[in-house]
């Protein structure tokens, strides 16, 4: 599917093919459906980064808290969307040994405790190693700058889930 054909959808198409490229947000692309026609993906791409941007803090930490917590909960029983089961998969998350998948959860917990939303990594651009440095040093991080840094890991994961569904032909019209 090209960006003509996006441009085409009705919004209950638009919304049901794009409504998870930010996690459980189909808020946003609804909202951003209003600025067709995008000229690119690119251009789709910044309508949905400028809609986020615009957001008051409350509302990205809100975009945070609906993303679940890696090697969390929502993977152990399996109700994870089906592209953060892919993401998390691919990072090896579902696979951490038990020291591994302690450090993890007490981490992910100290994380949340601080900042009262989840630690986020585009887990695609990510390794395992990388994601539980990450998630340490990220824990010494102040309040504005982990809010700010979770927000950028938001729009890279977006960014390839868009990319993914423009490629795979699953969408074909
Ligand atoms: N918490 C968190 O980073 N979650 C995720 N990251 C990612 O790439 N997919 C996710 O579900």
């Amino acid at each position: 599917m090209d960006i003509a054909a996006v441009n085409l959808l009705p919004y209950e198409d638009f919304v049901n093919i794009f409504g998870n490229v930010v996690e459980k947000c189909p808020i946003i692309p609804a909202a951003v459906w209003s600025r067709r026609p995008f000229v690119s993906v690119k251009a789709f791409e910044a309508a949905i980064n400028e809609f986020v941007d615009a957001l008051p803090e409350s509302g990205k930490e809100g975009i945070l808290r609906c993303h679940p917590d890696l090697a969390g909960r929502d993977l152990k029983s399996g109700t994870l969307t089906r592209e953060s089961q892919e993401e998390q998969a691919g990072a090896g998350m579902d696979a951490l040994s038990s020291s591994e998948a302690a450090r993890m959860a007490r981490l992910n917990e100290e994380y949340k405790k601080r900042f009262g939303f989840p630690f986020v990594i585009c887990a695609r651009m990510n390794d395992k190693a990388a994601i539980l440095q990450q998630l340490s040093a990220r824990c010494q991080n102040e309040l504005a700058v982990e809010r700010a840094r979770g927000i950028e890991e938001v729009k890279k994961i977006c960014h390839l889930r868009i990319h993914l569904l423009l490629s795979d032909g699953t969408f074909k019209l």
